[in-house]
């Protein structure tokens, strides 16, 4: 059984799901929510794009359809989950390491809806580690990179992403400009990309609580 405030969140997205839809969908626990939640509603939609295989998987079981993004071009709405929010709706992402394919999805998608539990609201990112997709040969260098701008980066053990490479989670970053950090560590040679999506924040958040409730927040 899923926390109950992501479980809320999850319901509510299935309103802003049109029939015919062809969506962007994210990857982790409130998602898998949303895409067991879509399957039992009976909605049709012509398909998805996933941000995983793990998702791919889960849609494929319910017999939704998984398309390739160059096929589809952009796509109208991407539904994932975050880690963090802040009150601009710019986020940190990929705690289950799919970063990459969701931050491809989110930015090739008209509207982006990020359905979280109130627990990831935050004023400020970075108390959870910011996760960074490395190329696995430099590993080490993009470790030492991150340590000159002052935050503490830790191996991912035993993890690859769907694309191959590795994680490494920081800690201690200071997030008061998240666009400028964002591009900044995304710069360095060897990162295939951060989970911070500043640039490319959500439209539109929905949080979800213990009792059910639901608030709808648009970017402050
Ligand atoms: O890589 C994983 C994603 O960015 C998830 O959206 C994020 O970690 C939130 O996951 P959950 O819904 O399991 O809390």
């Amino acid at each position: 059984m899923a926390h109950p405030g992501k479980q809320a969140a999850a319901l509510a997205a299935l309103e802003y799901v049109e029939n015919d839809a062809l969506l962007g969908v994210g990857t982790g626990s409130t998602v898998n929510v949303f895409i067991d939640a879509l399957a039992a509603s009976g909605r049709r939609i012509s398909g998805a794009v996933a941000s995983s295989e793990a998702t791919a998987e889960r849609l494929k079981s319910h017999g939704i359809e998984v398309l390739d993004l160059n096929i589809t071009g952009q796509l109208e709405l991407y539904i994932d989950g975050a880690d963090e929010s802040n009150p601009a709706l710019q986020l940190i992402k990929g705690g289950g390491g799919a970063l990459t394919r969701e931050k491809i999805i989110a930015s090739a998608s008209r509207q982006f809806i990020c359905i979280v539990d109130q627990s990831k609201r935050v004023d400020i990112l970075g108390e959870f580690p910011l996760p960074i997709e490395v190329l696995p040969m430099a590993r080490s260098f993009v470790a030492r990179e991150i340590v000159r701008m002052g935050a503490d980066p830790e191996f991912r053990e035993a993890a690859r992403t769907d694309n191959g490479n590795i994680i490494l989670d920081c800690y201690g970053f200071s997030i008061t400009d998240p666009i400028a950090l964002e591009a900044a560590i995304n710069a360095i040679p060897g990162v295939l990309t951060n989970g911070l999506f500043a640039a490319r924040a959500a439209d539109l958040l929905l949080v979800g609580h213990d009792d059910g409730q639901v608030d709808t927040v648009k970017p402050a």
